[in-house]
């Protein structure tokens, strides 16, 4: 029995409840959490797949396998990536800025971002807190997944970061956020099963894009986000895409990171074979 991490956020309902709907026979066992958790659960062998913070590859590119043709990445606007801040990003020149603890991806293109695109050293600290309200004397924070999305639609009055958007205006290229990854070591044990995920999630990808509003109609996120804006954010801002344009926003993702230091420079992707 495969054991599939499933990331706890609004933008993977879809994907999940299509594969479920599709495929009512499979004994999958789901394990919930945040990506930083199921990153760890797959480092560590408690599950064998799952929608996995895309950095996660680079940080040890000779064990983990990408399932092709699937991602959750944004070309533009991402809305649930977003950093809240008390002055202009450009402005952020020796401050220090709160992470998110759920982050492994964003985290990093954060720091790109304040690096390289606007020229400011800052200091990091991780932190639990998921409102922008909480975060004390420091100067900007960073939230991903429903705690952004919830985030940005309590009051404030903050600078407000869309991580995707500045991505996509800087680069021109999408950003790709998470990648669906496997071990070498399982892929070896269990190519087979791991072979028919693949096909099932390119048939739940298609399906979920075709049935967004029988979807939302039983989304647990509909109750606090709203079905509009939840189908809004769905159609317009995530996708599910991983083309050759994904690939080459994430390999200038990777080639930014490891040129401020953040990772080992990334000889090439693997990809998990399909036949
Ligand atoms: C688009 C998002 O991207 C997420 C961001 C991740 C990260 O920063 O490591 C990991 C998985 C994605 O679900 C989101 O948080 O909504």
């Amino acid at each position: 029995m495969l054991r599939i991490g499933r990331i706890e956020y609004a933008n993977c309902t879809p994907l999940f409840h299509a594969l479920n709907a599709l495929f009512p026979e499979n004994d999958y066992r789901y394990v919930g959490g945040v990506p930083a958790y199921l990153n760890g659960m797959l480092a560590s062998g408690g599950i064998d797949v799952c929608p996995s913070s895309s950095i996660t590859f680079a940080t040890h590119s000779d064990q983990y396998l990408i399932i092709p043709d699937i991602s959750i990445s944004s070309s533009g606007p991402v809305l649930s990536v977003l950093l809240f801040s008390k002055t202009p990003i450009e402005d952020l020149d020796g401050a220090q800025v709160l992470l998110s603890s759920e982050s492994a991806t964003s985290v990093n293109l954060l720091k790109i971002l304040l690096r390289i695109r606007y020229n400011c050293q800052c200091t990091f600290q991780i932190t639990d807190q998921s409102t922008p309200g909480a975060m004390g004397g420091n100067e900007a924070i960073l939230l991903i997944g429903d705690a952004a999305l919830r985030a940005t639609m309590s009051r404030h009055d903050m600078f407000v970061y869309d991580l995707g958007e500045l991505w996509y205006r800087w680069t021109g290229t999408p950003f790709v956020f998470a990648l669906w990854l496997t071990t070498r070591e399982v892929a070896g044990r269990r190519g087979d099963e791991l072979m028919r995920l693949a096909r099932q999630l390119g048939h739940a990808k298609q399906y979920a894009e075709e049935h967004l509003e029988e979807i939302v109609r039983v989304s647990p996120e509909r109750d606090w986000m709203g079905p509009e804006l939840l189908l809004d954010y769905w159609r317009n801002n995530i996708s599910y895409d991983l083309t050759d344009l994904h690939l080459s926003g994430l390999k200038r993702y990777f080639r930014f990171a490891a040129e401020i230091g953040l990772i080992a420079p990334v000889r090439d992707l693997a990809f998990l074979p399909l036949d």
